[in-house]
C-alpha cells in the first residue's frame, strides 16, 4: 500500500491550481441520472471518489466516455439497473446520491446503507423521510433502502431537522422530476448545493431559492441534457493555503474561487496571513512568520466548514499560543489528534472541543491516516515536522485531492510517494 514521504522544513513557495470540488462533482455526476439524452460535465477532478463514481454509473448501465481534460459525458439512455451494491457503497458514502435521482426518473431505487465511518455515525435518515414524504414507499431491508414510487413522486413540504448537504441534494435532484412543487426547509447553503442547482436548471429544472435555506423546486416532466462545469474545490484550495501558512511561505492558487471561502481566510489573517484575491485566485504570504493560534467552531456553510477542522488543527499544533477548535458536526472527527500527539503536539480533547497548545516544532514519526481530511492534516504536520514523516493509508487522501504530491513539489516541499 502507498504511503507519503515528507522530509518537514521546507518554506512553500509557488503557484498552483485548484481541482474541481469533489463534493459538487459527485453529485452532479450523478444528477445526469435525472436527464434523458447526453449530459457532458467538465473540470471533473481526477479522484478516487469520482472514479467509484463512474463505476457505479457504469454499474447502472450508462454509456460514459471520458477525454484527457477531465469532461465526462454521459448518456443514460441505457440505465437497466437501479441498484446501487455494498461493494461500492461501502467505499463512498456519497453513492446514496443515486436515490433521488433513480426513484424520480425510474420509480425504483437500491441502495445499499452507507452505514458509519471513521468520523461518526452518519445516517441518512433525513433523505429517506424526504423520499417518504414526496409519497414514495420505502423499506430498510438486508441493509438497503429499498424505495417504490410506481405512480411517481409528489411535490411536497420537507422541514430538514438538521441541516445536511447530500440530504438536501438528494431531496432536491428527486423534487425536479416530482409533479408539483416541492418546498425544502432548513436547506443547506453549501457552495455545493448551488453548483447542483446550477446543472440541474440547465437541463431544465425550475429551481429558485438554491443558496438560501428555503428552496423551492416546480416538478417537471423531463429534463435534458447540458453542459456544467464543475466548480473550484473550496476544501482544497483551503488545504492550500494552511500548507503555505503552517511553513511561514506563500503561495499563489489560480482556478479557484475566493467568495466562497471566507470564514476560512478570515480565520487565516487572524493567524497573521496577508491575502490577496482576485476574481478567480488567491494569493497569500506568511512573510516567514509563525501562525498565531487561533479559535475555530465548525458549522454548516457559510460557516466554518467542518471539512477544514483537522488542517486547522494541524496548524494550531505549531502555532504561536493555544486555539481551541470545536467540532460541532460530526461526533467523532479528532481521530488525526492522537497521531499528531505521537508527534509531539500538545493537545487535549476536552468533549467535542480540542485545546491545542503551540509547541516550538513537532518531530516525524511513521502515522496513519483514518479519514480524508485528517490524512491531509498530517501532510500538513509533516511538512513542519524535524525528520522525515509517513502517512500511511494514503488511499484516503487519493478520494478527495488530485495528485498532492505533485502539487505540494510545484510549492517546494519535500513529498513523495513510497511503496
Ligand atoms: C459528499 C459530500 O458532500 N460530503 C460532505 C457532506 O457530507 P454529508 O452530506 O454526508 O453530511 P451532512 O451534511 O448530511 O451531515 C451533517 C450532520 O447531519 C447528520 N445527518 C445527516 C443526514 C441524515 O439523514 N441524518 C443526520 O442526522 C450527520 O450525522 C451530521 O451530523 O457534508 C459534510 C458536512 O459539511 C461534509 O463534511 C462532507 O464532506
Ligand atoms: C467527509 C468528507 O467526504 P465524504 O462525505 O465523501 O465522506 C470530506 O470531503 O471531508
Amino acid at each position: 500500500m502507498d504511503k507519503l514521504q515528507i522530509t518537514g522544513g521546507s518554506q512553500l513557495d509557488g503557484a498552483i491550481r485548484i481541482s474541481g470540488a469533489k463534493n459538487a462533482a459527485l453529485p452532479i455526476l450523478m444528477s445526469t441520472l435525472l436527464a434523458e439524452g447526453e449530459t457532458s460535465i467538465g473540470n471533473v477532478p481526477h479522484l478516487n471518489d469520482v472514479t467509484t463514481t463512474l463505476e457505479l454509473l457504469g454499474i447502472l448501465g450508462n454509456s460514459m466516455t471520458l477525454d484527457e481534460k477531465m469532461t465526462v459525458r454521459i448518456d443514460t439512455s441505457t440505465i437497466h439497473s437501479f441498484e446501487a451494491p455494498y461493494e461500492l457503497v461501502k467505499t463512498m458514502r456519497a453513492s446514496i446520491l443515486v436515490l433521488g435521482p433513480l426513484l424520480a426518473r425510474f420509480g425504483q431505487a437500491d441502495v445499499s446503507l452507507p452505514g458509519g465511518c471513521a468520523i461518526g455515525s452518519r445516517p441518512v435518515d433525513l433523505h429517506i423521510k424526504g423520499m417518504q414524504a414526496m409519497g414514495a414507499q420505502v423499506d430498510v431491508t438486508d441493509g438497503y433502502v429499498k424505495a417504490r414510487a410506481p405512480e411517481g413522486l409528489k411535490g411536497a413540504k420537507i422541514f430538514m431537522d438538521t441541516v445536511s448537504v447530500t440530504g438536501t441534494e438528494n431531496i432536491l435532484m428527486a423534487a425536479t422530476l416530482a409533479k408539483g412543487t416541492s418546498i425544502i426547509e432548513n436547506a443547506a447553503r453549501e457552495p455545493e448545493v448551488v453548483d447542483l442547482a446550477n446543472c440541474l436548471k440547465a437541463m431544465g429544472a425550475k429551481i429558485e431559492g438554491a443558496g438560501t435555506d428555503i428552496i423551492t423546486v416546480e416538478g417537471v416532466e423531463k429534463l435534458h441534457g447540458c453542459h456544467h462545469d464543475v466548480l473550484p474545490d473550496r476544501i482544497e484550495t483551503g488545504s492550500y493555503l494552511v500548507a503555505a501558512a503552517i511553513t511561514g511561505g506563500r503561495v499563489k492558487l489560480r482556478d479557484t474561487n475566493p467568495d466562497i471561502l471566507e470564514s476560512v481566510l478570515l480565520k487565516l489573517e487572524e493567524a497573521g496571513a496577508e491575502i490577496k484575491t482576485g476574481k478567480d485566485w488567491i494569493e497569500l504570504d506568511m512573510h516567514g512568520k509563525r501562525p498565531k493560534a487561533v479559535d475555530i467552531t465548525t458549522a454548516p456553510y457559510p460557516g466554518f466548514p467542518t471539512d477544514m477542522q483537522a488542517q486547522f488543527t494541524a496548524m494550531n499544533a505549531v502555532a504561536e499560543g493555544t486555539g481551541v477548535i470545536t467540532e460541532t458536526i460530526f461526533e467523532n472527527r479528532f481521530m488525526h489528534v492522537s497521531e499528531m500527539q505521537r508527534m509531539g503536539a500538545d493537545i487535549t480533547i476536552q468533549g467535542n472541543s480540542a485545546i491545542c497548545r503551540g509547541v516550538d516544532s513537532l518531530t516525524s514519526a511513521q502515522v496513519m491516516a483514518t479519514d480524508l481530511r485528517a490524512s491531509a492534516s498530517l501532510v500538513l504536520a509533516g511538512l513542519v515536522a524535524k525528520g522525515e514523516t509517513l502517512v500511511d493509508r494514503i488511499y484516503h487522501i487519493d478520494r478527495g485531492y488530485e495528485c498532492i504530491e505533485e502539487k505540494l513539489q510545484l510549492m517546494g516541499a519535500s513529498i513523495r510517494r513510497v511503496p
